[in-house]
């Protein structure tokens, strides 16, 4: 597979009057390859959206390598720019005019010809409703008319900043729908999110950013087999006396009011016939797989605690892995606020 993201070491440290030096950015990787519909998925205020525009020239980086369809990005972004569809910053469109219209005047300043008008909004679910003004449309509508926007020009890549963001459950399966009919066309898809559900649904492969800094990526199932426990909970007459038997095999138990979960498991069998042999006989022996909501508490640090309300981009925080998120050496003077 090639790769048609590379993000290597990218650091972006923002100066501002009132907030002093801030890291954005810290030393981040990512590759997205053909193909792939790839969630960019961290807590808010973890560095998404400056990656993002890192990459696309809209902010000036401080370090680290990056490429886009194989041009350097983004000194030589403009040579693959007509093969890529962004939409980073909300699009604002004019609320007075139609999708039509507001599509058919960014193909003309485009140089896209007008006929792809009728082919995005037929591919983004709007056919139907293209001569409504944009004002009446939903949210939901609002971002299929920008992705439809990013689809004029055909993309090979597609890079899309919170696209799900605000939309209720429905409207997320159907922004998954639509992203998997682009892959099926061999678009390749870069989305961020906040949202682990979202990420999970739509997306086959996920980068997850922390203070700046990548904490897993792969393919999603993969990133979740990392986090395998092997884990099962057991119900059984006896729990007490159950749970003494399983530890004695080298198993270990945590007791719960109505059951027991039992980690390091690799062969279920091993319970059943543990305490079958003792006339304990398992009523319900149930495997207890990761989700992509606790994998990602683990790893960007914000399992909620019981006493102390979570801070949204605490740096001044130890990142997960213990260190201090070090400030950029290198000095730049810019105030981007
Ligand atoms: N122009 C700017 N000036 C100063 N600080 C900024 C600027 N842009 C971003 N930051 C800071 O950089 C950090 C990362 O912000 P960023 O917008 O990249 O996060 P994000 O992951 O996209 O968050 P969200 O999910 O909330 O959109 C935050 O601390 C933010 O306050």
């Amino acid at each position: 597979m090639s790769a048609v993201i590379e993000i290597d070491g990218l650091r972006k440290t923002f100066h501002t009057l009132r907030q002093g030096r801030r890291v954005a950015v810290d030393g981040f990787d990512l590759l997205v390859e053909a193909g792939q519909i790839h969630g960019f998925l961290g807590p808010n205020g973890s560095g998404k959206t400056t990656t993002l525009r890192a990459l696309l020239g809209l902010v000036r980086a401080d370090g680290g390598r990056m490429s886009v369809l194989g041009a350097p990005a983004p000194a030589r972004l403009s040579e693959v720019a007509g093969r890529v569809g962004a939409i980073v910053e909300s699009p604002q469109f004019f609320g007075n005019f139609t999708a039509h219209r507001t599509l058919r005047l960014l193909a003309l300043a485009g140089g896209v010809p007008t006929s792809r008008v009728d082919e995005v909004l037929e591919q983004v679910g709007l056919r139907d409703r293209g001569d409504e003004r944009v004002k009446g449309y939903s949210l939901g509508m609002k971002q299929r008319l920008a992705v439809a926007s990013a689809l004029l020009k055909s993309p090979e890549l597609l890079i899309l900043d919170e696209p799900a963001n605000g939309l209720d459950p429905a409207g997320i399966r159907e922004m998954r729908d639509l992203m998997r009919s682009l892959a099926a066309t061999g678009v390749t898809v870069l989305l961020s999110s906040h949202i682990l559900a979202e990420i999970q649904l739509i997306c086959d492969h996920v980068t997850i950013i922390s203070r700046g800094r990548r904490v897993a990526a792969g393919r999603v199932d993969e990133v979740l087999a990392g986090f395998d426990q092997h884990e099962f909970q057991v119900r059984v007459a006896e729990p007490e006396r159950a749970a003494e038997l399983l530890r004695g095999r080298g198993l270990s138990v945590t007791d719960h009011p109505d059951h027991l979960v039992v980690a390091g498991v690799d062969e279920p069998e091993l319970i059943t016939r543990t305490l079958g042999e003792q006339g304990l006989w398992v009523r319900e022996l149930v495997p207890l797989r990761p989700d992509l909501e606790s994998v990602f508490l683990e790893l960007t640090g914000t399992m909620p605690h019981p006493t102390v309300p979570r801070q949204v981009d605490d740096s001044a925080l130890p990142a997960p892995d213990g260190a201090l998120i070090e400030l950029n050496a290198r000095e730049n003077r810019e105030v981007d606020a």
